[in-house]
């Protein structure tokens, strides 16, 4: 059997005349080499492909991050803020437009791609609600919505303490823990003081740094400014807010416990004790006002009930050490609900930021901010107060002395002084334009937040669509076309555009 079998291998086969031995041998290597070669294939381009994507800079890897975090407000919820109160004092519950606090939270997820967001365009087509992000109360651009520095993964500052609060948000500390934190309320941890109480620098038991607002007691204002902070902003986050860690009421005591901001305010570094540390450059202020504009256009434009801060000033603006912006100081902010466009309230703020139409008549909703956010912005642009009786007359008033300086094309001479490496003209005539559009005596003319992020951030001249309206209809009466509307519009209010429609006639 096995000499037959060793017989047929030993033929000659008729194809290459060799043994049918050799020739399965052959076959048999042949096959070995190819499972090689397919293997070797594919060990290589995973490779490769692993290569590529170390090479990709961090923010063009495509990875969805959970940025915001909100907890609804929902006047059916079981845990409501005046159960909240009642539970914990005898809190009367005497402001009508209080808004109960639902303890649901929401992730807003957002794609990390947002540089690709910062043009005009795409600002135009998400307030259409054409182009809107996975959440329909993402109302302005992706980027204006960037990510937390703390992503909600980070460690928390409030790791390690004993007990979450009943809003279902930060801590409730107790008077004793606030003492132990602040050295019993030392002289020495005093960081300022504002009008309703006194701000101290502590630290946690766990060594988280906090700035604790300790409410004055005798004034009937304290219940108020409290309840106030901790619904507007106790339950939102935002880079450039500064965040509400937990709250204390005992007694006829209120504190308030924010996370510490290390490296002063906006007024501080303009014209106060942050100056011997050095002038702020011309890029440093636009950040910190880019952040401000963000953070607002996230209080205005992507959660319900919409927050008017109402007292939007260069103080209340904190800087970190990477000079970020940190709005602070919510005691008199409103909260907005959907389909209300104003409410009338008790004229607060502070002078030389108020918007006139809020001046005059009470009038209040988001846009009032813009116009307190406008002067903020020529602040950091001039270096000067909003108003200062230290100069002459005409220019007491920044707002009017700007348009007066813009109005007779001295642009130029605005900037601050103590700016050494001045902005290019373009960068200035953005910053410039932008301001003046937000300061617009009439405040529906008044931008977004939105789009005010989107016209810092563009690197085109900010013209919006109703500008690029105007122009056209002012061409169209140039040439003498029939005259659709109202020529009114044909004076711009804005003294920049008019500088430009003035060159451009000379030319
Ligand atoms: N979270 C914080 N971290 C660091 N400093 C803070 C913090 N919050 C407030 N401060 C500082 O404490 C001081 C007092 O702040 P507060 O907001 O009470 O009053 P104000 O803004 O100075 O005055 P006003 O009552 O007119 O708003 C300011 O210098 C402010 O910069």
């Amino acid at each position: 059997m096995a000499s037959d079998l060793k017989n047929e291998l030993s033929k000659k086969t008729p194809i290459f005349h060799l043994k049918v031995w050799v020739l399965m041998g052959i076959f048999i290597g042949m096959f070995i080499v190819i499972i090689l070669l397919v293997l070797s294939f594919c060990l290589t381009s995973q490779k490769k492909a692993r290569r590529a994507i170390d090479k990709l800079p961090v923010n063009q890897i495509p990875t969805i991050t959970k940025e915001i975090k909100e907890i609804r407000v929902d006047r059916n919820s079981a845990y409501n803020y005046g159960d909240f109160l009642a539970l914990h004092d005898n809190f009367s519950d005497k402001d009508s437009e209080k808004h109960p606090m639902n303890l649901s939270v929401e992730m807003t997820k957002n794609a990390e791609t947002s540089s690709q967001f910062g043009s005009l365009n795409h600002l135009e087509k998400d307030n259409d609600g054409s182009q809107s992000g996975e959440k329909t109360s993402v109302i302005g651009p992706l980027d204006v919505f960037r990510p937390l520095s703390h992503p909600i993964t980070s460690p928390s500052p409030l790791s390690g303490l004993p007990e979450l609060s009943h809003l279902g948000w930060g801590h409730w500390f107790t008077l004793r823990d606030l003492e132990i934190a602040t050295n019993r309320f030392s002289k020495d941890n005093v960081i300022g003081e504002g009008g309703y109480g006194v701000v101290y620098q502590g630290n946690l038991v766990n060594g988280t740094p906090v700035a604790v607002k300790k409410l004055l007691n005798n004034l009937g204002q304290a219940e108020k400014e409290f309840s106030v902070e901790v619904e507007a902003i106790g339950h939102v986050r935002h880079k450039n807010l500064v965040r509400l860690l937990g709250y204390c009421i005992e007694g006829t005591h209120r504190l308030l416990v924010y996370e510490f901001v290390n490296n002063g305010n906006l007024e501080q570094w303009l014209h106060g004790a942050m100056r011997q540390h050095g002038y702020l450059t011309w890029e440093a202020r636009m950040k910190i006002l880019l952040g401000t504009a963000k953070a607002l256009a996230y209080l205005h434009e992507a959660i319900e009930p919409k927050v008017v801060h109402r007292d939007i000033k260069s103080s209340n603006i904190l800087i970190d050490d990477d000079f970020n912006a940190k709005i602070s100081d919510f005691g008199l902010a409103k909260l907005l609900g959907a389909g209300r466009s104003h409410i009338t309230t008790r004229v607060m703020g502070t002078f030389g930021y108020v918007a006139p139409e809020y001046a005059n008549s009470g009038l209040l909703n988001e846009k009032s901010d813009v116009y307190s956010f406008g002067v903020v912005l020529l602040e950091a642009i001039t270096g000067r107060d909003p108003v200062d009786y230290g100069r002459p007359t005409q220019e007491v008033n920044l707002v009017d002395w700007l348009k007066m300086m813009v109005g007779s094309m001295r642009s130029e001479e605005v900037v601050d002084p103590a700016i050494e490496i001045r902005p290019s003209t373009g960068a200035l005539k953005r910053a410039l334009l932008t301001a003046l559009r937000c300061v617009d005596p009439d405040a529906n003319k008044r931008p977004k937040m939105g789009q005010v992020v989107c016209m810092l951030e563009s690197e085109e001249y900010p013209i919006t669509r109703e500008d690029r309206r105007r122009r056209r209809k002012r061409t169209a009466i140039a040439e003498g076309e029939p005259q659709i509307e109202n020529s009114d519009t044909d004076k711009s209010d804005n003294p920049v555009l008019r500088t430009e429609s003035r060159r451009n006639q000379r030319t």
